[in-house]
């Protein structure tokens, strides 16, 4: 369906120069699938470095940002300021931001609409939690989460990646099987068919991310709704390269 490949590795609050630079040596020797779109997530303090360092095939993307340009927000950066150090992209809406952060639904919504005007391009993170699968709920906070974007996106669909991220599959080392990451997938992109259109349901990018390792990414990578990863802790490895390849 001529979606590229999308591999997003979130390092979390992880790492240091000397960490920094061994990673992004890892990704220079690769190789790296050319077909494949490579993001990396990294903490708003080294995104000049990593920028300063890393080739400019590879994307750079802060890991949260605010909801407006500037001003009395301590401790805050704006999608302004990352564009100002040289970074295209911004996760928002990530499980941990919302679970620990309490970020609500609306707030990912505002700041995802003015990350986009101030363009830069979003991952956006949905998912549910293991309560919520048990209850039989995961369609129904999927599509929740998604609908809160739909006016903060509008128009802008190529802007912006969608990064199914299982609560539950997250950090546990138990990732969600092919099939019930695919299930997931493929009914979020009839959802999205119905709720925004059929080409923006064909053309968006649907990342899945919970445990991906370099030994079960080429299995999830097979389905056909699985458009590539959001990769925690092995971003921070060199099996990152493995995964960006898993469609090789
Ligand atoms: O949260 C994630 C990526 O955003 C996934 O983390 P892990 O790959 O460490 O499970």
């Amino acid at each position: 369906m001529g979606r590229k490949f999308v591999v997003g590795g979130n390092w979390k609050m992880n790492g240091d120069k000397n960490q920094i630079n061994e990673i992004v040596n890892n990704l220079k020797k690769g190789p790296l699938d050319p077909n494949v779109e490579v993001v990396i997530g990294v903490p708003a303090i080294y995104l000049a470095y990593v920028k300063s360092i890393v080739p400019d095939t590879i994307g750079v993307a802060a890991q949260n940002c605010w909801k407006v340009p500037k001003g009395a927000f301590t401790g805050e950066i704006s999608p302004a300021m990352i564009k100002d150090v040289g970074a295209d992209w911004v996760i928002l809406g990530h499980s941990e931001r919302r679970t620990i952060f309490g970020e609500k639904d609306d707030l990912v919504a505002q700041k995802v609409a003015h990350a986009i005007e101030s363009g830069l391009k979003v991952i956006a993170c949905i998912g549910e939690t293991l309560d919520e699968r048990e209850a039989g709920k995961t369609e129904e906070v999927v599509f929740r989460q998604t609908k809160a974007l739909l006016p903060a996106i509008g128009s802008n669909w190529d802007k912006v990646v969608l990064a199914y991220e299982p609560v539950w599959a997250i950090g546990t080392g138990k990732s969600a099987t092919p099939q019930q990451a695919q299930d997931v997938h493929a009914s979020l992109r009839n959802w999205l068919s119905t709720n925004a259109s059929a080409d923006v349901a064909a053309k968006v990018r649907i990342q899945y991310g919970g445990s991906v390792t370099g030994a079960t990414a080429k299995e999830l990578a097979a389905c056909p709704d699985i458009d590539g990863f959001l990769v925690g802790g092995a971003s921070l490895k060199p099996e990152f390269v493995d995964i960006v390849n898993a469609t090789q």
